[in-house]
């Protein structure tokens, strides 16, 4: 009969009626945890481990470890892209495929967690937010139809082991970390249920080493060495709950059995209707689950070959560009750099750090021809969005011209190419080819740190970027690098998903004046640029060129161009180039595989509130966003003293409710086809508005080109250029 509290399958075997108060715990050390009101320190995980320590060994020091992890990393960037089954840039749990494949247990892992030599119970995230000394809390139950439970239980009703990753801010080992994330074993998840953490219910997980037959490496040197640790014959008893009449497993053995059916009006209800001191039951951790032949066999944590005996040609394939694991010092490497793996080349290298080993690939020229053919034609649902385009098919032919209007903030004009144009000499498709060939030292750049992560997981991966002139700007860049790529991976949390391991991950070379999402590029000077480069650059400048002028306003050439090279799945997710030392136009050519292009009006513009509520200050009321007659006038109310600014915030803010997870709709989605030239013209343009690009699967280059304003001279001569005759574009 199933004991565990959730779903039909348990690993827990047999049952057993008992009065839980009265279980025999003598000679088992006991686990208790103080609920973290009575604690002085809000990092609730530090409080039990503590707590835990003083019972267990009156002693909070580190406590040498007997090994070290076989896999880590210096990134949740390196780990997601080298692990497989650790996809995940946010959030404790990966999953792929709708099953749980991992675990990362670093700093937080709620009240009651707990972690020994072969067990750890932690809770699952989702639904949490920030106090305002950095712990998670629920502000909300935790729904059972959420991806990670789902995703969970369907790991848990299979015996589907998981992997485990510890991350240095995680105190409960009491063990030194060696390394910021380091993997630890794969796990069998024993048990899910959910409890009353705070005020609201969430789940929570016990995971069991999968092979109890060998000591993990995190495991104290001397500490018991027996296999398994403290194991128990006996599962946890269970009760069946006098009001609903399920079982439930005892998790606690004070303050005692609980029913943990979350629709029960009797859960998680005990004798003492306030519990302050928790403790384990000891056979809820020391029962070894039966290893039963239906336990698959998840194999090795990662294939660590030497990739320098394959071959030495690799495809812009997302395979080639997925990180790999060192074979000789084991950390997870990302490919940096469009032509190899190189275990040095990692910003984040510590100063002990020595290893060399590196692999050199050089890639194989894809054919334009593989990623043109058989393409099919987006959806409707694919092409969401309102705006309608004014067509001019005549004035510069054979480009057929679109133009969207933003009202009040500027235009996208969008030069629709075809196979005339694409076929001329030096034109896109002999681009494709030549960009190909080019070193123009296209690699993934460190960024901005992410939510939650360490201080020096800095290293998101872009689409690689190639910045070939340069001029600094009078901003300094970094500020404005690390803001933007924090807003990007904050975003929301469903792009959050498109973000892991594609989406920041594309290859970039810079020629001209450095641009916001190159961190410390040293860009090219366009007098060293190679003529295709330029050649490039002629048709950004007349596309610019075209696009302002018909706007009416003045056209500026453009003084950096940034190449972004996309392998198979990478796609750059919602962002603004920028308000600030950027110029308001932004042209960008498009080669290889068709892609989408999304406009949308940012949140909190689109909302009229933050992601978390608070009114967006000096609204401005964009045509189409929510609630825009309203808005307007109580607005107009304001401006005008009728109300004051507390009424016009509190209204504001009971009219405009917005739940986190919701996301502002796509107003505009442009197919960029290979040779396609889109334009952005207007500053505010990018301030209430931002674009994503989701290329199809295959090799594409975009060309961007922008003036930056700079007061450094050297920097400003690098994105100075002179264009052959050849080189100047005639429009056709
Ligand atoms: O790939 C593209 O077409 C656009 C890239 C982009 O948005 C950028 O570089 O800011
Ligand atoms: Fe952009």
């Amino acid at each position: 009969m199933p004991l565990t509290l959730l779903g039909p399958v348990s690993l827990s075997e047999g049952s057993k009626r008992l009065a839980p108060e009265t279980e025999p715990i003598a000679m088992r050390t006991r686990k208790r945890m103080k609920e973290p009101s009575e604690t002085q320190h809000s990092t609730t995980t530090e409080d039990s481990a503590q707590d835990i320590d003083e019972v267990e060994k009156g002693t909070d020091e580190v406590q040498q470890r007997r090994g070290e992890p076989p896999i880590w990393a210096n990134t949740r960037q390196q780990l997601t892209d080298a692990l497989e089954w650790y996809r995940s840039m946010q959030g404790g749990a990966a999953h792929k495929e709708k099953k749980c494949t991992g675990f990362l247990l670093d700093g937080d892992n709620g009240d009651r967690s707990f972690m020994n030599d072969e067990v750890f119970i932690t809770r699952m995230g989702g639904g949490c937010e920030k106090d305002q000394a950095g712990s998670l809390h629920l502000k909300m139950d935790q729904s059972p139809n959420g991806v990670i439970i789902t995703s969970i239980m369907a790991s848990f009703q299979e015996q589907k082991p998981v992997g485990v990753v510890i991350g240095s801010n995680n105190t409960l080992l009491r063990i030194e970390i060696p390394h910021r994330y380091c993997v630890m074993d794969w796990f069998l998840i024993t048990d899910v249920w959910m409890e009353k953490m705070g005020k609201y219910a969430g789940y929570r997980v016990r995971l069991e080493k999968l092979n109890l037959s060998t000591k993990g490496w995190w495991t104290k040197q001397g500490s018991d060495e027996s296999l398994p640790l403290r194991h128990s014959n006996q599962p946890p008893p269970s009760q069946k709950c006098g009001q609903c009449g399920k079982s439930s497993v005892q998790i606690y053995v004070r303050p005692g059995w609980t029913c943990l059916e979350k629709s029960c009006s009797k859960f998680w209800k005990f004798r003492d209707t306030e519990p302050k001191d928790f403790e384990f039951h000891p056979d809820f951790l020391d029962y070894r689950h039966p290893r039963g032949p239906d336990i698959p066999n998840p194999g090795p944590l990662a294939k660590i070959v030497d990739r320098n005996t394959e071959p030495l040609e690799g495809i812009a394939d997302r395979e080639e560009w997925r990180g790999i694991v060192c074979p000789e010092c084991r950390k997870c490497i990302q490919r940096v750099t469009w032509d190899s793996w190189d275990c040095a080349n990692d910003f984040s290298r510590g100063p002990r750090e020595t290893c060399c080993y590196k692999v050199v690939r050089k890639m194989r020229e894809i054919p334009l021809e593989s990623v043109l053919d058989g393409v099919k034609p987006y959806t409707s649902r694919q092409m969401e969005g309102k705006l309608e385009p004014v067509v001019d098919k005549d004035s510069l032919k054979p480009y057929e011209v679109r133009t969207y209007q933003l009202p009040g903030v500027g235009l996208i004009t969008h030069f629709v190419s075809n196979a005339s144009i694409n076929g001329r000499t030096d034109g896109p498709n002999d681009m494709f080819g030549q960009l190909q060939k080019l070193d123009l030292g296209l690699r993934r750049y460190p960024l901005g740190s992410a939510q939650g992560e360490h201080a020096s997981d800095k290293a998101r991966a872009e689409p690689a970027k190639a910045t070939l002139a340069k001029a600094k700007p009078a901003t300094p860049k970094r500020v404005n690098i690390k803001r933007v790529r924090a807003k990007l991976v904050k975003a929301k949390p469903a792009q959050l998903r498109k973000l892991n391991h594609h989406h920041l991950n594309a290859n970039i070379a810079l020629v001209g004046v450095p641009y916001k999402y190159v961190v410390s590029v040293d860009s090219k000077a366009f007098s060293d640029a190679p003529a295709e480069i330029l050649t490039a650059l002629g048709r950004l400048s007349w596309a610019t060129d075209n696009a302002v002028t018909r706007a009416g306003d003045q056209y500026q050439p453009p003084n950096e161009l940034l190449a972004l090279g996309y392998f198979k799945n990478m796609k750059i997710g919602f962002h603004d180039d920028g308000e600030s030392a950027l110029g308001p136009t932004i042209a960008t050519l498009s080669l290889g595989t068709r892609s989408r292009m999304y406009i949308r009006m940012k949140g909190k513009y689109y909302f009229g509130v933050s992601n978390s509520n608070i009114p967006t200050p000096g609204d401005p009321v964009l045509p189409r966003c929510i609630k825009e007659e309203q808005r307007r006038s109580l607005k107009k109310d304001f401006e005008a003293d009728r109300i004051t600014n507390d009424v016009y915030n509190k209204r504001r803010k009971a009219m405009l409710q917005r739940s986190n997870t919701k996301q502002p709709p796509k107003l505009l989605t442009l197919e960029l086809k290979h040779g396609d030239l889109v334009v952005m013209h207007g500053a505010e343009l990018q301030k209430y508005y931002e674009h994503s690009v989701e290329p199809d699967k295959g090799l594409r280059f975009a060309l961007t080109a922008r003036y930056i304003e700079s007061k450094n001279e050297a920097d400003l001569q690098k994105g100075e250029f002179k264009l052959q005759d050849n080189q100047i574009y005639d429009g056709q």
